[in-house]
């Protein structure tokens, strides 16, 4: 076994249980996302593989060999945080190969690593000046240069893409994936930017108050989510909710929302027979929300709806549309407290003409809807894979 990262560890700090029974790992060459929101736990899982902070149980595992009591120096990672220390007193080029030094590798090797990695990240330029001659974002760049010049035995990187703007760290994320995938080494990628993670993943690790709630590859997490917490996270825009009510009526099973039903077309399926007549939400992405006017699917079934925002992207208007369910309106549960029905989105074509506050009209077809459980935000049912 050749994996490389945590087994059942748990990481208690100043009292509080940061980490939590996590265990992932990582084959060789495999690029995991580490994702989840602020304070999940996510710069603790990379400090733990890298030896920075200890374990309070569990095992680190780096490349099949146990290092969870080997010092951080003798454990070959290459890590970048976001903002990367430089040493101020070398220049670019020096920076980049100074770990490599240290390592007292040959000149040669040194020169030749520090060289390819500097125009494949487009730094040569840069070579000769030192960090306080630099923008942020170089910075982040030369930090990111200098982890990937080494040759280690696993990649931690934290948020590294943190100081580069919008169009550097689309490149500059290819270039990691690329430079991780040549090296055939096991990475971990912290980002708290589900977009970036699906982009990149072979797999990704969901972490919520120190526990990890889904590992799998990025269509598992946004086709599949085990729950509500991981259905809201993954996917932008944000999946839409919508409470509803399991119905069956002459051997045909339906959903009520309002004073509406959307038909299932089928008996009730086998994981929601526990649930008829008892409430459920219902989770419904964007591409399965249409505009009326667009809508030819005959299974599909029109709602009314206010627009409560719009967003322009260029390529369409992703709007965000509020549901009214009254008067069988289910309410409570995950969703309650706020108004009945629920907030849906929809692409809706650039040049239309659309604001908050419009009455709309949008289609859903029951079929593609996720269920989960209101009690317990658990995943009932997914809609049927579409290949
Ligand atoms: N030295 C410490 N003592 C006690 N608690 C700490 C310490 N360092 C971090 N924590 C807590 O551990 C939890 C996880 O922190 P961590 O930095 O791993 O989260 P994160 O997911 O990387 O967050 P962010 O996205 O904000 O960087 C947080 O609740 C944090 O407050």
């Amino acid at each position: 076994m050749t994996d490389t990262g945590v087994d059942g560890v748990t990481v208690v700090r100043g009292g509080a249980t940061v980490l939590r029974d996590v265990t992932l790992l990582a084959a060789d060459g495999e690029l995991i996302v580490v994702l989840g929101s602020s304070g999940s736990g996510k710069t603790t899982l990379l400090r733990v593989v890298a030896g920075l902070d200890g374990v309070s149980s569990g095992e680190v595992l780096i490349r099949g060999r146990r290092v969870t009591r080997l010092p951080s120096g003798e454990r070959h990672v290459a890590m970048v945080f976001q903002s990367s220390a430089l040493l101020p007193f070398l220049d670019v080029a020096h920076n980049l190969g100074w770990s490599l030094r240290v390592q007292h590798r040959p000149e040669a090797e040194v020169q030749e690593r520090v060289s390819g990695r500097a125009r494949q990240l487009r730094l040569s330029r840069l070579l000769g000046r030192r960090p306080g001659q630099l923008s942020g974002g170089e910075r982040g760049l030369v930090g990111i240069g200098r982890a990937l010049v080494q040759v280690p035995d696993v990649l931690l990187l934290d948020e590294p893409l943190g100081d580069l703007d919008a169009v550097q760290r689309v490149e500059v994320r290819r270039q990691i994936v690329e430079v991780a995938r040549s090296l055939g080494v096991p990475t971990f990628y912290v980002t708290h930017d589900p977009a970036e993670g699906l982009a990149i993943a072979d797999r990704v690790a969901l972490l919520h108050e120190g526990r990890i709630v889904q590992v799998g590859r990025p269509r598992e997490l946004y086709e599949r989510p085990v729950d509500l917490f991981v259905a809201e996270f993954i996917g932008a825009p944000q999946i839409g909710l919508l409470p509803a009510r399991l119905v069956s009526a002459g051997g045909q099973a339906g959903f009520r929302v309002g004073a509406r039903t959307l038909p299932l077309w089928q008996a009730v399926p086998p994981p929601l027979l526990g649930h008829v007549g008892r409430e459920v939400v219902l989770g419904l992405r964007a591409e399965d929300v249409h505009p009326a006017e667009a809508g030819r699917d005959p299974d599909a079934v029109a709602l009314d709806a206010v627009v409560s925002h719009v967003e322009y992207t260029g390529r369409q208007n992703v709007v965000a549309v509020q549901v009214e369910a009254a008067p069988d309106d289910p309410g409570g549960g995950l969703l309650g407290g706020g108004p009945s029905g629920g907030t849906l989105h929809s692409f809706f074509p650039p040049r239309a003409v659309i604001r908050s506050g419009d009455a709309v009209r949008i289609t859903v077809d029951a079929t593609r809807a996720h269920v989960f459980d209101p009690a317990t935000g658990r995943a009932l049912l997914h809609p049927p894979d579409r290949s």
